[in-house]
């Protein structure tokens, strides 16, 4: 563990100093995976619960101690975050230079964007996204601070992308897929939608709920890497299975449940599975729905950052169901389309209108 800091009034990304998460809100019951107990221990039973879980819920913990990819993710993610505190504090002016335009995601998503209600209010979430295979160059203008944190960034990406891999190829070999077939869709040198997105909430102003940072949805990928530190997002009780989007609620009867950060959260992550996973089986596995509001308590008096790491498909990559002994066959789709314009189209139909 890192020694205790002292306070810093002028950061106000600091971890060491978080309250817990309170009591007496509705939280969900999340399995915990250990990553060691996959990677290094090749663990049968830990197997076996990732793919019961990626079945049923779609998320889960990843216990991110005692090995070598976990130590890269916790050490990578606090100091991602700290890059994040410094870029969202530049200038509005300067930001938006950097803002998300055309068919790239790279850049600055200001707060406001997407509409969380039928009355079009705002989300308040500022994002800063930055591309798995634009890290590599950097061609682009950057905030300083981004391409000091550039090799940071490449180990992060390589290491999350890694770990994505890695769960997914214990899927496949569940659903009698060959993990070949993942990997030739997911090659990290091939273009694809993925990037560590750096994420900013504002404190919570009213003790009423909720102050929608980021609205219900379903990621687009295939799986997704969350480090966070603060209680904020949540998961709705129901399966997305079953519960769809009705003027950005879902439709089912239900209610949205914390992810409570666990004690010593630096340590865990959460994972959750995409619309691209479901695609992929044929709705065998499911996607997390879930959203992000400020925490309760006192918790909620803090800006809420986040790492977010999202591994997708490949932009060539042919968005059609994988074939084998454990995923239903789908009927033939009548159009190919790319994962390109597949998340385009998702995207789309969450009303989020990042191209500008
Ligand atoms: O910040 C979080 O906890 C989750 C963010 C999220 O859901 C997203 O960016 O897709
Ligand atoms: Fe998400």
């Amino acid at each position: 563990m890192m020694p205790h800091k002292e306070a810093d009034p002028s950061r106000e990304f600091t971890p060491d100093q978080y309250p817990d998460f309170p009591d007496g809100f509705p939280t969900i019951q999340l399995e915990t995976i250990s990553l060691a107990k996959l990677l290094i221990g090749n663990d049968a039973a830990e197997q076996d619960r990732v793919f019961e879980v990626c079945k049923g819920r779609g998320f889960f913990y990843l216990d991110l101690a005692g090995c070598e990819a976990g130590a890269t993710i916790i050490k990578g993610a606090d100091q991602a975050a700290a890059a994040a505190e410094d870029v969202f504090k530049l200038s509005f002016d300067e930001k938006m230079t950097y803002r998300i335009h055309g068919t790239s995601l790279d850049g600055y998503k200001v707060a406001g964007e997407t509409h969380t209600d039928k009355d079009g209010t705002k989300d308040t979430a500022e994002f800063f996204n930055v591309g798995k295979n634009e890290n590599d160059q950097m061609k682009k203008p950057w905030p300083e601070i981004i391409k000091a944190t550039k090799p940071l960034f490449r180990d992060y990406i390589v290491t999350a992308h890694g770990i994505g891999m890695f769960i997914m190829g214990i899927l496949a070999n569940k659903l009698g897929v060959d993990p070949a077939e993942f990997n030739s869709r997911h090659r990290i040198m091939k273009q694809s939608g993925d990037h560590i997105r750096l994420t900013r909430g504002p404190p919570r102003e009213k003790e009423e709920l909720p102050e929608i940072q980021t609205p219900s949805h379903t990621d687009f990928g295939t799986i997704t890497l969350l480090m966070n530190w603060l209680g904020g997002l949540q998961v709705w009780s129901e399966s997305s299975r079953k519960a769809q989007l009705l003027n950005h609620e879902p439709d089912v009867p239900g209610e949205w449940l914390w992810v409570r950060p666990k004690k010593g959260c630096a340590i865990i992550e959460v994972i959750n599975l995409g619309d691209a996973a479901v695609k992929f089986t044929n709705g065998v596995l499911c996607a997390g729905r879930h959203r992000v509001i400020p925490s309760p308590g006192t918790q909620g008096k803090y800006p809420r950052y986040s790492v977010v790491y999202f591994v997708r498909p490949e932009n060539e990559c042919i968005m059609k169901q994988l074939r084998g002994p454990g995923i239903p066959d789908g009927p033939e789709e009548e159009k190919d389309i790319n994962a390109e314009d597949w998340i385009k189209q998702q995207a789309a139909g969450l009303g989020i209108r990042f191209e500008k």
